[in-house]
């Protein structure tokens, strides 16, 4: 077993898998073209560092508006839900899609009357979630105070940190042993041991492993033959983004991000171009737009919305019709996840937003303060039925 260098924490660097050969069978792989794929051939190919020539290839393929459309200044998304822009209007559009995704707060009592019976399973995104967008993703720290009601409602419900961050990072940042932790966008979990659970979900993916206390873990890492790849594209990402001031690139292990908010929107289109340009080489490895965030993952069936779901199943709460997840969310990511509370486990989204968007969630929230608030009400309800 491989502690990390926390001697209190649970969370294992990655220990030797149990049997290599159970890793390399998982089925879950999208398809993808096979001609000129850089891996696992043992061969990597070597991007060399150029600037992106023709920028025809992010306008085309729809990158760019992404780009600009994610993490919009608020303008912009009323613009995208109405036609005109005028305060009225705007309000008006507001109103309309409250009455569509009403407050978690507003219609906390209609929430806490259908989980009167059932068993609450939490799940908690991170950035924007638990902690406020920052300009440096070093910073997005979590305060004292969500810290405190995260752990309260952990004394009472099943808790996951379901985060786009290293399993690693994002335990680091949350600092509770008591909880369970799925990282990069679900391709790391640690969760507890549940053998029906494993034999579900390809256990061939599964490696068992212990805390440091001594207890049983799963480690569950649909996407481990990647990790090379990935960390190759990620230092040639930092190579070829060197020159661009403001960006940033994270490795995640089993996925890599580049963040463009603090680079001057001019150099947007020659940043789309170079994550392209890199991707050509790697046709296994796909991208996904975050809030000013270009990221690049393994392409297979795996996402936010099954790591829920593998949860579920790990924690033997996905039979049950006594159950109820709830799921706190921000970002695009979380609509995989929001999808599937609301077509296959019959739980609520919660989407943390302060502007009209589109969303597959029942309920919204403002800003990670009103987050605090919900998790405390709950806490307050749930402590109060236990007294009565
Ligand atoms: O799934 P999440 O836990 O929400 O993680 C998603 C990404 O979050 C981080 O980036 C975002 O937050 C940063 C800090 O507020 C902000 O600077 C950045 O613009 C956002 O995209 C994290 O750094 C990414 O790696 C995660 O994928």
């Amino acid at each position: 077993m491989e502690m990390n260098s926390n001697q209190t924490s649970p969370v294992l660097t990655d220990p030797a898998p149990v049997n290599n050969s159970r890793l390399s069978t998982y089925s879950g792989l999208l398809p993808y073209p096979q001609a000129g794929a850089a891996f696992p051939s043992g061969k990597y190919v070597k991007i060399p560092r150029k600037k992106p020539g023709k920028l025809d290839d992010v306008r085309s393929n729809g990158w760019l508006d992404a780009m600009k459309s994610s993490s919009p200044p608020r303008k912009k998304l009323i613009k995208d839900f109405t036609v005109e822009i005028t305060s009225d209007d705007t309000d008006a559009a507001h109103r309309s899609w409250m009455l569509k995704y009403p407050s978690a707060l507003h219609s906390f009592n209609q929430i806490t009357d259908y989980a009167k019976n059932k068993k609450i399973a939490m799940f908690l995104d991170y950035d924007g979630t638990l902690s406020p967008i920052v300009d440096d993703p070093d910073r997005a720290l979590m305060s004292n105070d969500m810290r405190s009601a995260v752990r309260n409602v952990a004394k009472y419900f099943p808790t996951a940190i379901i985060s786009g961050r290293s399993r690693d990072k994002v335990y680091e940042l949350v600092g509770l042993a008591e909880l369970h932790y799925a990282g990069s966008h679900g391709m790391d979990i640690m969760g507890p041991v549940n053998h029906l659970a494993a034999d579900d979900h390809s256990n061939n993916c599964i490696i068992r492993s212990t805390d440091q206390l001594g207890k049983e873990v799963n480690l569950f890492q649909p996407a481990r033959e990647f990790i090379p790849m990935i960390d190759e594209v990620f230092r040639t990402l930092v190579e070829n983004t060197k020159g661009i001031q403001g960006s940033k690139v994270e490795n995640h292990k089993f996925c890599a991000s580049v963040h463009y908010r603090n680079v001057d929107e001019k150099i947007w289109p020659t940043i789309a171009q170079l994550v392209h340009d890199i991707l050509k080489s790697y046709p296994r490895l796909r991208l996904t737009h975050g809030r000013k965030v270009l990221e690049v993952r393994p392409m297979i069936d795996w996402n936010k919305g099954k790591a829920v779901e593998f949860l579920l199943d790990s924690l033997g709460l996905s039979k049950s019709d006594d159950v109820l997840p709830i799921y706190i969310g921000d970002d695009k990511t979380d609509e995989d996840a929001f999808k599937v509370l609301r077509e296959k486990c019959g739980g609520y989204g919660i989407l943390v937003s302060p502007v009209p968007k589109e969303t597959n969630a029942f309920y919204s929230l403002k800003d990670p303060s009103e987050v605090m608030k919900f998790l405390e009400s709950l806490v307050r309800w749930k402590s109060k039925q236990e007294e009565d």
